[in-house]
């Protein structure tokens, strides 16, 4: 058993938490049960064991474990900088994109470099991400969302739009990553309502829709509720759950998802305008979503602490 320990960083971007490890300077051999073993909720990286936790800079959710390792490798010789991004979640798969880890990634290589604007090489494609002036938000070019039923990927001919689904209604697209969208009536502030977006059992209804046979490759499943539909003055305002494929549970926020539930309810005519706001249980993020063209994704990231971590944690 190997007994090098390798250096970390935790970082947060709305309570969507990662662990981050520079590949340049760092050989984890497995990856996959490195992200098992340290990203465990009840058994994995324990921030009260480590300096510079709650240090009343950047206080994140500091919650045990965490939604994945960014392994990411900087390639300084590119203007702007390049970051290569790879994903691996608590089950030790790789995903090949995650908006939130795409902003942690982008406040990561600013802490290094100082520079604000960055590219970043996830397996869905190069993204450009900028952080603003102090580096507490970042902004991440998301791509275009698709309904194309082979690129989400659906088994099936047609776009799934509104359809049941494993007892939701469900859109289907990819945003990055797979994503099925159902939207429900009441938002997080009906107190009154009982079927109400956060009184919905997630952890039940969404795996049989993550594992449906309609999703070859599964798919992240998202509950939303529109509470302004941005026919005012102001963006429209979406409340927002995932499940996330990959962690096998409900996370605090998922980039991928917001930009996916906003291009779902543009799609379903639910929305006006082309920038909403969605907010998952962990904060707020802005979303653009064009006619035509790359969406974007702004919202706040955190640095929680640093650490090092075995290598080998078997
Ligand atoms: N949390 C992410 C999404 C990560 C990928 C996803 N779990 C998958 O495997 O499809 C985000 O912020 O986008």
């Amino acid at each position: 058993m190997s007994m090098h320990a390798v250096p970390f960083e935790k970082y947060h971007g709305t309570g969507n938490d990662f662990l981050v490890v520079d590949a340049d300077k760092q050989s984890v051999r497995d990856r996959a049960a490195f992200a098992r073993a340290h990203c465990d909720r009840e058994t994995g990286v324990d921030g009260a064991a480590f300096d510079g936790h709650g240090d009343g800079h950047d206080d994140g959710p500091n919650r045990r474990g965490a939604d994945g390792v960014l392994f990411l490798s900087v390639e300084t010789r590119f203007d702007p900088t390049r970051v290569v991004m790879t994903l691996v979640q608590p089950d030790g798969s790789t995903a090949t994109m995650c908006g939130n880890g795409a902003r942690v990634v982008a406040r990561w290589a600013h802490d290094r470099t100082g520079d604000h604007e960055f590219m970043i090489d996830t397996q869905a494609g190069t993204r450009h991400a900028s952080v603003n002036a102090d580096a507490t938000a970042a902004t991440i070019e998301m791509g275009a969302p698709t309904f194309d039923p082979r690129r989400v990927p659906v088994a099936r001919d047609d776009p799934l739009i509104d359809e049941p689904v494993e007892g939701l209604r469900v859109t289907a697209l990819n945003t990055g990553v797979p994503h099925a969208v159902s939207f429900v009536d009441g938002g997080r502030d009906d107190v009154d309502d009982p079927d109400r977006i956060d009184e919905i059992d997630l952890d039940a209804v969404a795996p049989p829709v993550r594992h449906a046979d309609v999703f070859p490759d599964g798919a992240n499943v998202n509950l939303a509720s529109v509470v302004d539909d941005g026919s005012g003055s102001d963006p429209a305002v979406i409340d927002q759950r995932t499940f996330e494929r990959g962690v096998e549970g409900e996370t605090r926020s998922c980039g991928t998802g917001a930009v996916a539930v906003v291009a779902a309810a543009r799609r379903l005519g639910l929305i006006e305008g082309e920038s909403a706001v969605s907010r998952p249980p962990g904060g707020e993020l802005e979303i653009t979503v064009p006619d035509a063209g790359h969406a974007t994704l702004t919202g706040p990231v955190a640095h929680e602490f640093t650490g090092t971590l075995p290598a080998d944690p078997r």
